[in-house]
């Protein structure tokens, strides 16, 4: 049985009088432990299917299972990334990370303490988030989401803001956590060098409404190198994908 089972989730949104279809039978398994990353066109669905998974969305057809259980709500199981760290302000390092649980209690202490050295931010505990870099508050945030130890951490874009730098030493870092945490992941980016760098399998989703059009497994192992010539070939075939949902979105927009 697989963690997570995605099966023929289907989504639109009104739109005034008309519906908007973003979502169209999506099927998909998830393994404990697997790294799926998911790429598409803008606008495909791809937050969306993340919002239906993280239970932020249940207005849907079809149906999600979350290690055995069907998901009608967010919870605990899934931690959730946004592009923007999203920490409070008025909080420093290890409240953000402890959330609603008291650092008081000698546990969420021991577990913020050993996060904070598995994202790198040992010294910060009593820093604030405007003394942090972008790549910080974001490792921050990734804590945060892993105190809960959830089931399936999900990812919308969460590096799409800092600069290449910081955004490979993010990957790093993630590719760390997830050895040692083996937390199942799903990855949203629009970058194709990172859906393949990092996942286990690559989901490529068509233009709306987003259906899966290709899933790709990486049969690399790590460390990768995004210049050897085996990275690239997968390049080269992921790129091949995207562009046959090119060219589909293209022929659907002209009617043809
Ligand atoms: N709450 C909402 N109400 C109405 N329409 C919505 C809502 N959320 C998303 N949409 C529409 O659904 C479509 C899919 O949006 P979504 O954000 O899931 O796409 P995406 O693939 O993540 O896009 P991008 O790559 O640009 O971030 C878009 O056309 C968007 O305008």
């Amino acid at each position: 049985m697989s963690l997570l089972e995605i099966t023929q989730l289907t989504k639109s949104f009104e739109k005034g009088k008309e519906e908007l279809n973003v979502l169209k039978d999506i099927t998909l398994h998830v393994k404990q432990g697997e790294f799926i990353t998911v790429i598409g066109p803008s606008g495909c669905g791809k937050s969306t299917l993340l919002k239906a998974v993280a239970g932020l969305d249940t207005e849907y057809s079809g149906e999600i299972k979350l290690d055995g259980n069907m998901v009608t709500g967010a919870g605990i199981n899934q931690g959730f990334i946004f592009q923007e760290p999203r920490l409070f302000p008025w909080l420093t390092v290890e409240k953000n990370i402890a959330g609603n649980l008291s650092l008081k209690n000698t546990e969420v202490k021991e577990s913020v303490k050993k996060l904070m050295e598995l994202v790198r931010l040992e010294g910060f505990e009593k820093a604030y988030p405007k003394e942090l870099s972008g790549g910080m508050a974001q490792r921050v945030s990734i804590a945060r989401a892993l105190l809960r130890k959830p089931k399936v951490l999900l990812l919308d874009e969460p590096f799409g803001a800092l600069d290449a730098f910081t955004r490979s030493h993010m990957q790093e870092a993630l590719l760390e956590i997830w050895k040692e945490e083996k937390t199942s992941m799903i990855f949203v980016t629009h970058d194709i060098d990172e859906a393949i760098y990092l996942g286990s399998k690559v989901v490529i989703m068509s233009a709306r409404p987003g259906t899966v059009q290709k899933v790709i497994s990486i049969d690399l192992p790590f460390p990768r190198r995004k210049s050897s010539r085996a990275f690239q070939e997968f390049r080269q075939l992921v790129l091949g994908e995207f562009e046959k949902v090119e060219e589909l979105e293209l022929v659907n927009s002209a009617g043809i």
